[in-house]
Formats: C-alpha cells, structure tokens, sequence
C-alpha cells in the first residue's frame, strides 16, 4: 500500500522555451535581489514566469510596459503589532500583515492566516497568486492576503476572540467593502470571521459586507464553508471530463483535516469516488474502506467543534491506520488533492505518486507542489491543476457573498452551487483555451497564468503609468 519508489522516467515537455530561458533567469535575478530571503514569493514568481514569459515576450505591448516587472511589485504592505491579554493576564504581542497587492480588476480580496509560521514571504507569495487566481474567477476582485503570526492551536475561545478584537482595532482603518475584503486561511474559520466582524461594527457603527465567510444570520453565502473543497472537486470532475473520464469510483488520497479537506472529501463522495485519506501535521490516517458520509460527520465534529487531532479517527474506526509525521503520498490512488499547506508535496513526493500511477492532482492548498514537483507533473502529462485554478471556488463564493450583500438579498444553496459549478467550469475552459502551444496533453499550469494574466494586464495597460 505504502509505496516510496522515484524511479519515474520523464517524457520531453518544455517549461520554458529556450528563447526565454535568458529573460527568465534575468527577471528571477532582479526579483530576488529587490526581495532577499523570500523564499516562497520567489517560487510563486518563477512558477508564474516560466510560462507567462512566452507570452509576454510574444507581446510587445506587454514588453513595452513593464508589465511583470509592476506586477509583482505589491501595492502596498500594512504591518502591525497586535497586542492582547491571555487568560492568565499576560500581555502577549503579535506580529500581524495585510499585503494589498494589486486591485486593478476590483478591490482588493483574500484571506488571513493565523500560524505561528506566517512571514512576509508566504503572505507575498498568497497576494501576489491571489490576484490572478481572483481574475480566473471572471468577478471584480483584485488580489491581497494578510495574517499574523498567531497560533490559535491550544487557544481558549475567549484568548481567540481578544486576539481578533485587538487585530480589528488596526485593521479597519485598511478595508472596506469598495476598498479591500478579507476572509478566512488557515487558522482562520467561522468563529475567527465571526469575532473580527464583530468588532468592525462596533468599531465602525457600520453593518457592511467588508468579510466574507460570514455566519448564514449576519450575511454570509450559502456554499461558503464548502466552497474551496466542492470547487477543487468541480474542477478535477472537468479534467477528467474533458479526456472522457470522470471521478465515479476513482480512489482518492487527501491531506489536511480542515476546511478544504473536508469538503473534498465530501464532495468526492457525492460523485461516487472514495477518500481514503485525511492529515494533520502529526501524521495521516489511511482507512482502506473509505472515509463515507458518516466517518466524516464524525471528522467534522472533531475538528470543527472539538478541534482534536485526526490519530484519534483510529479510535473511533480501529480498521484505520494511523501513519505518525508523515503524509499520504505513498499511498497509491488515481487522484490526489493536496488541501493542507505549501510545499506539501516535494519532488520525490511527486515521483512516488507518478510511480503509483496517479492521474490527477488537483491543488485545493495554495502552492503545494514544489516547483521541481510541479514540473514532474507537467512532464509526465498528468490532469494536474495548479492552486489558483483548483481552488478558486473559495474566494468565487466568497466574490457571490459580496454581491448578495451589496443587493441586500441572499440565494439559496441549489443558486449558489450552481453558480459556483458554472465558474469551476468556465475557468477549466479559460485554462484550456490558453494552455496548449501545439498538441499534447493541456498544461493547465500555463492556461491558468496566463488567462489569469491577460485580464490584469490590460486593465494595467488601460490605466496608463499608475
Ligand atoms: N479556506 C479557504 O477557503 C481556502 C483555503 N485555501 C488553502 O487551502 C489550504 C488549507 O486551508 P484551510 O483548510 O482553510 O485551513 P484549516 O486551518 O482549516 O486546515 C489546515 C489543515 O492543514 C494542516 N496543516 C496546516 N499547516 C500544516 C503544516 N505546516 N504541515 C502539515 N499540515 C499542516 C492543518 O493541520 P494542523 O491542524 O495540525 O495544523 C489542518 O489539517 C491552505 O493552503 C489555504 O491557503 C485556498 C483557497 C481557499
Ligand atoms: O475567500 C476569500 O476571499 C479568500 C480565499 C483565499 O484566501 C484563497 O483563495 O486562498
């Protein structure tokens, strides 16, 4: 079951051309020296420019502008302390961000991130995929992402809820509804979204829609919660679709137990495909039965509400197996979706998944493939869907949330996830249209950059030199 082999034999696909080699290196030499030590904002940069280059280069007015070089500057950074008080009356500091990358389509939108390990670079690298993952979603979003470096984890509700309250108190001041619209990350859920829009109206005596992700009895979408892991799905069932297949009774492996990985799976089941694994970061559980509606009713409460930790599913389903500080790769399945975190899955990671004859990778965390990974993907002509195509169904709802709350009405569910069906769809053939430069199977990482690009770029063309 547990395979770990990297003997994968690569077939020639390009990543990037040989005429642009030159320009790629000089545009990656510059970005890294104008940002030292940003480790993971250079990898979102360079996944985005191997494949852009080309077309860039094949368009002067593109050239001529500067475009990539503006681009990836951010259009502003806001840092601040965030202080509160725990519950044994120590004051604790944090260090908190908001990254406003680029509005050009519409105001700024994108999540924030509670974890310990949140850096200016993770954010940069988030805004900066954020904006095009948002112009993929054909709604009037521009891209940013903010977060702190609070751990959650082990929190009571009550130090949750000052820690939010006080980041609110700084934050206000930089959104708003025409301006910029967070939402929810990692660490960040219902009660987090709950308690910083609690404080903006307290704040601001003003009842406006300037967080999605909202709870359904203040202005939240139907769908939401769901949103990231149903859409990811929506996507791979198009891949799969689009070679004449589908997902009906393919064995899945997921990692991640949070939200993204809950509503994969239980999306997966909807479409008759079976999830046999779940993480978190101590390890993975493997239950070969498959994780069905009801193990996963018992997940959510887990997580949801007791917020335990996924060894203990071995408790309660003693068929399953619990793997300590390690992930789910090895375990051979047909599609894998990757819903925990960055740079989950390495290159041998990668190699043992195309060894164990994967078909599809479809992305619901944001960059989780290491770029060596990701062009494994992409050489062996896998269905792999990269992050700001496959789970750009979080933030289209969350873009439907703000439209419900500027015309004061709300959808129903079957509304909403059709809608969030459609969007999934027209981004798979927006990646297609863009993808292929002559035959062979679609590189969905190319269609998604470069269709996401286009439509920033000329509303950045219209605007002149701002
Ligand atoms: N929520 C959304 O709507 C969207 C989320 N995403 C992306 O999806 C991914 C998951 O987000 P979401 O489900 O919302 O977050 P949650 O906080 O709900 O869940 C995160 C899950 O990933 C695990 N995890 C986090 N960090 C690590 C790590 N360093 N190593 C191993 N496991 C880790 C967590 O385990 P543990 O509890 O042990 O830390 C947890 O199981 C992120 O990449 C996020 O950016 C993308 C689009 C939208
Ligand atoms: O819903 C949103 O605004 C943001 C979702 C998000 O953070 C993401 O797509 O990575």
């Amino acid at each position: 079951m547990l395979t770990t082999s990297t003997d994968v034999t690569p077939v020639p696909v390009t990543i990037v051309p040989d005429s642009c080699q030159d320009e790629v290196q000089s545009f990656m030499h510059g970005l890294e020296r104008r940002n030292p030590g940003e480790v993971e904002f250079h990898q979102a940069v360079q996944e985005f420019v191997e494949t852009v280059m080309p077309f860039v280069m094949d368009h002067q007015k593109y050239r001529d502008a500067q475009i990539l070089e503006r681009m990836t500057e951010p259009d502003r950074i806001v840092i601040f302390r965030v202080t509160w008080q725990d519950d044994s009356g120590q004051i604790r500091a944090n260090r908190a961000w908001r990254v406003q990358f680029n509005n050009s389509i519409g105001p700024y939108k994108g999540g924030l991130r509670f974890h310990p390990d949140v850096t200016l670079s993770v954010l940069k690298f988030l805004g900066f995929e954020q904006t095009f993952k948002n112009s993929l979603t054909g709604l009037p979003m521009g891209g940013a992402k903010g977060g702190a470096n609070f751990n959650p984890k082990g929190k009571s509700d009550s130090e949750v809820m000052r820690f939010c309250q006080s980041m609110m108190t700084e934050l206000q001041r930089h959104i708003g509804e025409d301006t910029d619209v967070p939402a929810g990350d990692i660490g960040v859920s219902g009660r987090e979204i709950s308690y910083l829009f609690g404080q903006y109206k307290r704040l601001a005596n003003r009842y406006a829609g300037i967080l999605t992700g909202k709870g359904l009895s203040f202005g939240g979408s139907q769908v939401r919660t769901e949103a990231t892991g149903y859409g990811c799905v929506y996507f791979c069932e198009n891949m799969f679709r689009h070679v004449g297949d589908s997902l009906a009774g393919k064995r899945c492996i997921v990692s991640g137990s949070g939200n993204v990985a809950i509503y994969t799976v239980e999306k997966l089941n909807h479409l008759g495909a079976k999830a046999v694994t779940l993480s978190d970061s101590s390890g993975f559980i493997y239950d070969p039965d498959g994780i069905d509606a009801d193990k996963l009713a018992w997940v959510k409460d887990l997580k949801e509400v007791r917020r335990g930790r996924i060894a203990e599913y071995t408790e309660r389903f003693p068929h399953a197996s619990f793997y300590p500080d390690a992930n789910p790769w090895g375990v051979e399945a047909d599609a894998a979706f990757p819903s925990a975190t960055q740079n989950e899955i390495s290159l041998e990671d990668a190699q043992t998944l195309l060894k164990n004859g994967v078909r599809a990778v479809a992305e619901g965390a944001n960059m989780p493939t290491v770029i060596e990974g990701a062009h494994a993907f992409m050489k062996a002509g896998i269905l792999y869907a990269p992050s700001k195509a496959a789970n750009a169904g979080g933030v289209a709802v969350s873009g439907l949330e703000q439209s419900q709350n500027a015309l004061r009405i709300s959808w129903g569910r079957e509304e909403v996830d059709k809608r969030l069906q459609d969007i999934m769809s027209d981004i798979h053939d927006k990646c297609v249209h863009y993808a292929n430069d002559g035959g062979g199977p679609v590189n969905y990482v190319r269609g998604a950059n470069i269709a996401g690009f286009v439509k920033v770029a000329d509303a950045m063309l219209a605007y002149g030199a701002v």
